[in-house]
C-alpha cells in the first residue's frame, strides 16, 4: 500500500465509512422489506375486498333471479286459466310489465308459439310465431328457465327468464316470458351499476360461455371474452381471487363468484397499480420513523467506535516518539479500556523498558573499559569536551605502573590483568562521585579530579601512589606507579594540551626512577 493510501485509510474514517455504510444498507434494506411486506399486504387486502364484492353480488343477482324466476311462475299458473282472452292476457303482460322493473318486455306466447299478449305493445309481435331461438328452445323445454343470450328478431342482444303454462291438466299450454335486453338500462344494470368504485375498478358479468352479459362499458356487452389471461380459471373455478391481464393489457387484482341459479360469474376487478397508490404514503411514514433511529444507530456507532479507535490511536501517537524518555509517562496515563488495547499497551511498555535498557548497556559498554569497569578513553576524552564547555576547573592525574611487563613476564598476563582490576578499585575508592576515571592505555590510567586545583591534585596523587604501593598485590606482592599531574585552566593552554602535560609529566616521573609524581605547573 502507498504512503498516500495509508495516510488516507486512517482507523478513524474506516470506522466512520464503516458505521455509515452498515446504517445506510441497515436503513435501505428495512425499507425495502417494509415496502414488500406493505406491497404484499395491500394486494391481498384489495383481493380480499374484491372477492368479497364479488361474492355479495353474485348472491344479490341470484336473490333477484330467483325472485323473478318465482313471480313468472306464480304468473304462469294464474294465466293457464285465461289463455282464451287476448284481452286478459294483455292485461297480465302489462302487470308484469309495469309493476317492477324487472323486465325489459313481457310475452306471452300459446304451445304453438304464437304470441298472444306482449308489453309494450309496440313490439309488434301478437298473432305472429316466435322463431329465434330462444323463443324456440322455451316452447321445447317449457321448464322454468333462464336462456343463454340471444339476438331477438326485433335484433336486441336479450335473456329470456320464462316460466311455463299448464292447465290443470298438465296440459302445455305456452309460455310467460320476461326478457332482459342486455343492451339497454335493465335490471341488472340497476343491480350492479350502482355499485362502483374509484381508481379504475370495474363489475362485468359472463355467462358459463364467456359472454359478456353486464359491463359498464355497453360495447363489452354481448362479446366472448378470450384474451384475459385468467379467464380459463374464472370459468373453471368459479369463486376465488387472481392476479390478471385484462383485455386492455392492464395488471388486474380479480374477485370472482358465481351467481348459483345460472353459472354466470360476476368479476369484480381493480387495477394492481391503484391498489399500490397508498404505498407512497405509507413509505414515507415509515421513512420519517426509522430516520430519526437511524440516525441514533449511527451515531451509537461511531461515538463506539471512536472511544474504540482512541487508546489505539493515542498508543500509535506516542509509539511514534518511543525514543523520548517522557513517552513511557505518556503512555502510562492512556486509558486502554479493553483487553486488546491493554495488551497492546502493555506490549509497547515493557518494549520500550527493553529498548532503553538495552540502549544503557549500549552506552554503557560504549564508555567502559570491560576489564577495569573504569571509563574508557572515548569517554574521557568526551568528559574533557563537557568541562571545557561548562569552563569547570579540574585536575588531571595521569598514572602508569611500573615495570609492568615484568609483571607479566613473570606471573602471566592473567596475573597482569588481576593487578590492573585491583588497581581500578583502589582508584575508584581514593575519588569522588564527579572525578573519573579511564584506562587510558594498557596499564596506563588518567583521573580526571574535577573542580580540584592543582595543589589539591597533588596531595590526591601522593596519597594515591602511597596507598598503590603499600597495597598487597595477590601473587605479585607490591608493585609502584609513576605519576604526572597537571591542571586546568593553566594560563593559555588548552584542555587537550592539559592531557599531553599530565602525560609528560608521567614520562618525567618514569625518567626521573619511577615510583613518584611530577607536576607541570
Ligand atoms: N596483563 C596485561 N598486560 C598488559 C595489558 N595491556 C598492556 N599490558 C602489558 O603491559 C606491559 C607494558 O610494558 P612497557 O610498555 O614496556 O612498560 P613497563 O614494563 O610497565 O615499564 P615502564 O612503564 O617503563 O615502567 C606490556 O608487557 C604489555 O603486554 C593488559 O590488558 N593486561
Amino acid at each position: 500500500m502507498t504512503a498516500l493510501k495509508s495516510k488516507f485509510f486512517k482507523l478513524n474514517r474506516l470506522i466512520l465509512f464503516m458505521a455509515l455504510t452498515a446504517t445506510v444498507i441497515t436503513f435501505i434494506n428495512s425499507l425495502y422489506s417494509n415496502y414488500q411486506v406493505q406491497k404484499e399486504q395491500l394486494i391481498l387486502q384489495a383481493m380480499e375486498v374484491n372477492k368479497a364484492y364479488a361474492k355479495k353480488l353474485s348472491e344479490t343477482t341470484d336473490v333477484f333471479l330467483t325472485a323473478s324466476l318465482q313471480q313468472l311462475a306464480y304468473s304462469a299458473k294464474k294465466t293457464s286459466v285465461k289463455m282464451n282472452s287476448r284481452e286478459a292476457l294483455k292485461e297480465e303482460a302489462e302487470r308484469l310489465k309495469y309493476q317492477t322493473d324487472t323486465f325489459n318486455s313481457i310475452v306471452i306466447s300459446d304451445a304453438k308459439g304464437i304470441a298472444q299478449a306482449t308489453s309494450p305493445e309496440t313490439l309488434d309481435l301478437v298473432g305472429k310465431k316466435l322463431v329465434s331461438t330462444g323463443s324456440l328452445t322455451i316452447l321445447k323445454d317449457r321448464k322454468l328457465s333462464i336462456s343463454d343470450p340471444y339476438i331477438s328478431s326485433l335484433k336486441n342482444l336479450l335473456l329470456v327468464i320464462s316460466a311455463p303454462i299448464f292447465d290443470d291438466n298438465k296440459k302445455y299450454l305456452g309460455f310467460l316470458g320476461g326478457t332482459i335486453y342486455l343492451k339497454k338500462t335493465n335490471i341488472l344494470s340497476s343491480i350492479l351499476g350502482e355499485h362502483y368504485y374509484e381508481n379504475g375498478s370495474y363489475i362485468y358479468v359472463i355467462d358459463k360461455n364467456k359472454q359478456v352479459l353486464y359491463h359498464p362499458s355497453q360495447s363489452r356487452i354481448g362479446a366472448y371474452v378470450n384474451n384475459n389471461t385468467g379467464i380459463e380459471e374464472i370459468v373453471t373455478k368459479k369463486e376465488g381471487g387472481m392476479l390478471l391481464t385484462n383485455s386492455n393489457g392492464i395488471e388486474m387484482l380479480a374477485g370472482y363468484a358465481e351467481v348459483p341459479s345460472t353459472g354466470w360469474v360476476v368479476i369484480t376487478q381493480s387495477p394492481l397499480e391503484s391498489t399500490q397508490l397508498p404505498l407512497t404514503g405509507i413509505m414515507m411514514k415509515v421513512i420519517t420513523r426509522t430516520l430519526p433511529m437511524a440516525f441514533a444507530v449511527f451515531l451509537f456507532i461511531w461515538i463506539f467506535a471512536r472511544a474504540i479507535s482512541r487508546p489505539l490511536q493515542q498508543l500509535t501517537d506516542k509509539a511514534k516518539l518511543i525514543d523520548s524518555p517522557e513517552v513511557s509517562k505518556d503512555i502510562e496515563k492512556i486509558d486502554a479500556w479493553y483487553v486488546e488495547s491493554l495488551g497492546l499497551k502493555r506490549a509497547i511498555l515493557s518494549g520500550m523498558k527493553l529498548l532503553h535498557r538495552q540502549i544503557g548497556q549500549l552506552q554503557h559498554d560504549a564508555k567502559t573499559d570491560p576489564l577495569t569497569n573504569t571509563s574508557n578513553r572515548r569517554a574521557f576524552q568526551l568528559r574533557l569536551e563537557k568541562q571545557a564547555l561548562l569552563e569547570t576547573p579540574f585536575s588531571i592525574v595521569a598514572l602508569d605502573v611500573d615495570h609492568f611487563k615484568h609483571v607479566n613476564d613473570s606471573y602471566g598476563h592473567s596475573v597482569g590483568d588481576e593487578v590492573l582490576k585491583r588497581l581500578g578499585l583502589i582508584m575508584t575508592q581514593c575519588t569522588k562521585g564527579d572525578d573519573m576515571i579511564a584506562r587510558t592505555g594498557g596499564e596506563e590510567f588518567a583521573i580526571l579530579l574535577s573542580n580540584t586545583p592543582l595543589d589539591n591534585a597533588v596531595i590526591f596523587a601522593e596519597n594515591l601512589r602511597l596507598t598503590i604501593s603499600e597495597e598487597l598485590f595477590k601473587t605479585v606482592g607490591h608493585i609502584t606507579v609513576s605519576i604526572g599531574i597537571a591542571a586546568w585552566p593553566n594560563g593559555s593552554v588548552s584542555i587537550d594540551e592539559t592531557l599531553s602535560l599530565a602525560d609528560n609529566a608521567l614520562y618525567e616521573a618514569k625518567d626521573l626512577g619511577r615510583n613518584r609524581c611530577v607536576v607541570t605547573r
